[in-house]
């Protein structure tokens, strides 16, 4: 009798533990947002029926396109990568400038000899005019160079590189800022909306990538992000965007067709942000020749047409530091179609040609803020002066 007792309680107790742990174990877990976890939900744009459906206020000329987003499905959440926190890239980017970038290097050569002589300068001169400083920059420099190693009067290993380090930095111009607007802003109507980012330049010089690896920089950095495909010329660049969304949990928006109005998919890509609520849209924009004019009127259009639904935070020109010159006339054009707030000048890891830093902020009057050091998706690291110029010394 007194077994009976405390067996009913007992099988109870058993049963309630069990449903406890049940419940606990099978609760969906909320995960962190652009990490292992669902994307910001962005709706859908569809391309209305004739006569049906909303036009948006201000909305594109010639209708919407018909588009769709990528997002992350919830089954493929746990393949979502976690890109490299931005200290950790940079010491690891640091050791390929280095490597790559090291005419500073040959300058410290030179200016640790016994005597420098005339040729001794011209060799100076001709390492700065090869590194793609620009010629204003370079007599600036050699001048600065040969005062102060006169008064200087030693050719101590450390003195000259700590001249050298402050002479170049200063050239680099460390007061500039690199800051990328990455919050949401007030914007006309009073409201909070999404930083957009334009990314604008010519085709090849990697304006795809570096929309993905910026968005990677952003997310390791717990930023909302949505991506916008407006390169609607290249078949294969909405996809490439897709992937590089799909593998941090940040949703694509893309025209449904190639061809659609690039201007279209730019705003539904800002909308979709700013219903979200998210706190950054990058919108990639196709590669344009500097000498087709339509072309670039394109771009001025794809500025005001996603302009009327949130303010134009940034808008970065992508520089192939490689292509020197040409690149230095590409800036130029773009400059006059749209206000440019700053350069990401990619393939640094490819080039010794560092002194196109200095010529370009010259150039254009705005810094850079990204440099690409490679074709890994975390190659990319936002601009340092002190670095880049400890870099070329190292
Ligand atoms: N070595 C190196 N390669 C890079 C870097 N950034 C981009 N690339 C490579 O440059 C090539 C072109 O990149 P894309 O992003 O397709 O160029 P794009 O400007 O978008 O080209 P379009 O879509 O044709 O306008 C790719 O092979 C990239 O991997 C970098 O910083 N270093």
């Amino acid at each position: 009798m007194t077994d009976q007792t405390w067996f009913l309680p007992a099988v109870l107790g058993v049963v309630l533990v069990l449903l406890v742990v049940g419940v606990v174990l099978l609760a969906p877990r909320r995960r962190r947002r652009g990490q292992a976890g669902a994307p910001p939900h962005v709706p859908t744009a569809q391309a209305p029926e004739s006569g049906v459906g909303e036009e948006p206020e201000g909305a594109p000329e010639g209708g919407r396109p018909g588009l769709v987003d990528v997002p992350l499905p919830e089954t493929a959440a746990p393949s979502v990568e976690g890109p490299e926190p931005v200290a950790s890239r940079l010491v690891r980017l640091r050791d390929r400038l280095a490597r790559s970038g090291s005419f500073g290097q040959a300058l410290l050569g030179v200016l640790a000899r016994d005597h420098i002589g005339e040729g001794d300068w011209e060799e100076l001169e001709d390492t700065l005019l090869a590194a793609d400083l620009g010629v204003g920059p370079t007599t600036e420099l050699m001048e600065s160079l040969r005062t102060r190693v006169r008064v200087l009067g030693t050719r101590d290993a450390d003195s000259v590189r700590a001249l050298l380090r402050e002479l170049l930095l200063a050239q680099v111009d460390p007061a500039m800022d690199r800051a990328l607007a990455d919050s949401p802003s007030l914007g006309a109507d009073d409201e909070l909306h999404p930083a957009t980012v334009l990314v604008v330049g010519v085709n090849g010089t990697g304006k795809t990538t570096t929309v993905g690896k910026l968005a990677r920089l952003l997310v390791a950095s717990d930023r909302d992000v949505v991506l916008g495909a407006a390169d609607t010329f290249r078949a294969a660049a909405a996809d490439q965007l897709a992937t590089w969304g799909s593998r941090v949990g940040v949703p694509v928006i893309r025209a449904d067709r190639y061809g659609a109005d690039p201007a279209s998919v730019a705003f539904e890509a800002v909308r979709a942000a700013d219903e979200a609520g998210a706190d950054v849209v990058i919108v990639d924009t196709a590669g344009r020749l500097q000498n087709k004019a339509g072309l670039m009127d394109e771009l001025g259009k794809i500025a005001r047409v996603a302009s009327r639904r949130a303010p134009i935070a940034e808008t970065l020109l992508v520089l192939d530091a490689t292509t020197g010159q040409n690149g230095l006339r590409q800036a130029r054009v773009f400059a006059e179609v749209v206000p440019l707030t700053g350069i990401v000048l990619t393939k640094l890891d490819g080039s010794a040609k560092g002194g196109i830093v200095v010529a370009v902020q010259r150039e254009l009057g705005v810094p850079v803020k990204f440099v690409g050091l490679g074709e890994g998706p975390d190659d990319l690291a936002p601009f340092e002066p002190d670095a880049f110029v400890d870099a070329l010394l190292a």
